[in-house]
């Protein structure tokens, strides 16, 4: 298939154009440009090259200007812009971004509901920033000068431990009770949960750490980094088509994801605004659970290339199933070979977490990799950051890893070493910051 693992659904127009500068530091970005047939300059640049230049009406789209004589002229990847405002908070159903930083953070000892609120208050107000390109009001570094927007989305979400500290027990999602253990969990307690947590994704590493950096002075006394995970992914343009990514074993990782134009899309991955159990702050927002996922390489790619295809239930090359086709064919568990034995093994990783094979449960995958270097021995420490959305964890990631624990063919080649669940409220409307309901309701 050509088609991403994620439709990048939230993706603007692009950065503004030059005439749309303001004076001082920032840009105007609340506006994505569209041509005078209406199609989003992103969507012409697809069939144009993600690498060609963006010509805006006066000759190009620009980003960070201080004034327009030094505004630097963008190709579309540093041009594309997600929305901050919105149903949804950005972040969720965007292509993979070639960069991020996942980062949780526990409220300072002393601070409350009213330090909470003011915190969200100035993270929206720096993601709403950064996100259309625009440099910080004050003491910006410049890291990210010259890169647009780049396609950045900063979101936020809380955790188990953030409604006893801020006195919002009554508050507190039913769905953010603690996992279940896992018998194959080796979680490491200090790089998992956090009383909140704010994922980073960028196309550009300036722009991703710039607003890693900026997100965490604006934390200052209120909140303290309790762990950061860094990750990437294929940059979005590599390829001439848009393909669905890979992670660090080589296999295509995101086949099967939901896609926004599934019918049944938004009730598997977003709380809807009635109807359930979730409390009324969570409107259209969603729940993630991250799990730091090594994978021993070093026994994977001693694997021959049957051995690993058989642990998928997929060939390599193109991510078809075993039982032939392509990509996007659908996967026949019940063919057999000569011998009589399943050509998908029962125990194949994408036999095993179907939907119809767990009571419909699904949810959305949006991964980076990560690698963190080598030990002594020159073991890689490497592997997944696995960020699954869903509108209920209890019938997303649960049932999948419940099965995954009792005989995934994949897991003598992984070690889940941290976990994090949290609830990620919709998206703020405008003039409204991230949470805002909760803190405020
Ligand atoms: C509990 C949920 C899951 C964990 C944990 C998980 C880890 C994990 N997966 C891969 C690689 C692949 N996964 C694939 C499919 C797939 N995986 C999950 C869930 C978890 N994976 C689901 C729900 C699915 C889709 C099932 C379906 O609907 O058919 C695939 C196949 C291609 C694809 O569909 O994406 C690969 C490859 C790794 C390497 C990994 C941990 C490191
Ligand atoms: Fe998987």
């Amino acid at each position: 298939m050509a088609d991403q693992s994620i439709p990048e659904a939230c993706t603007s127009g692009a950065a503004p154009a030059p005439e749309e500068t303001l004076p001082g530091n920032g840009t105007r970005g609340e506006t994505p440009v569209q041509d005078g047939s209406g199609i989003s300059r992103r969507t012409l640049l697809g069939t144009a090259g993600a690498t060609g230049l963006v010509l805006g009406t006066a000759g190009g789209a620009v980003g960070y200007a201080a004034a327009p004589s030094e505004a630097t002229p963008l190709s579309s990847v540093g041009a594309d812009m997600a929305m901050f405002h919105g149903k949804h908070q950005p972040g969720i159903t965007e292509g993979l971004q070639a960069k991020g930083h996942l980062v949780a953070f526990d409220l300072a000892a002393g601070a409350g509901r009213k330090e909470a609120a003011a915190l969200l208050r100035r993270w929206s107000a720096t993601a709403e920033r950064l996100m259309a390109g625009e440099a910080l009001t004050s003491d910006d570094t410049d890291v990210a000068r010259d890169a647009g927007p780049s396609s950045l989305t900063i979101t936020f979400g809380f955790g188990h431990s953030f409604f006893a500290r801020t006195g919002l027990e009554k508050q507190r999602p039913v769905s953010l009770d603690p996992l279940p253990d896992f018998s194959s969990d080796h979680l490491d307690k200090a790089r998992s949960n956090g009383d909140l947590w704010v994922q980073i994704g960028a196309n550009d590493g300036l722009v991703a750490f710039h607003a890693l950096r900026a997100i965490q002075k604006d934390a200052g006394a209120a909140a303290r980094i309790r762990w950061q995970m860094n990750g990437f992914n294929r940059t979005p343009g590599a390829t001439a088509h848009p393909m669905t990514a890979r992670n660090l074993m080589g296999q295509l990782d995101g086949t099967r994801n939901p896609k926004p134009t599934d019918s049944d899309f938004d009730k598997r991955i977003f709380v809807p605004s009635s109807g359930s159990n979730d409390p009324s702050w969570m409107a259209n927002g969603s729940y993630a659970v991250v799990r730091r996922i090594r994978m021993l390489l070093d026994d994977w790619e001693k694997l021959s290339l049957a051995a690993q295809e058989n642990v998928i239930g997929r060939r390599k090359s193109n991510g078809a199933p075993l039982s032939g086709g392509s990509e996007t064919t659908a996967m026949d568990l019940d063919k057999t070979d000569a011998k009589g034995e399943y050509v998908v093994p029962v125990n194949a990783h994408s036999r095993i977490t179907r939907p119809d094979q767990n009571g419909g449960a699904a949810m959305l995958r949006r991964p980076f990799s990560y690698h963190d270097g080598f030990d002594a021995n020159g073991v890689p420490d490497a592997g997944l950051l696995f960020v699954c959305w869903q509108a209920d964890p209890l019938r997303g990631f649960v049932p999948v890893q419940r099965k995954l624990d009792r005989g995934d063919a994949l897991s003598k080649y992984i070690r889940h070493e941290a976990s994090g669940l949290f609830a990620v409220p919709g998206g703020a409307a405008k003039g409204e910051y991230v949470g805002q309901r909760l803190l405020e309701g």
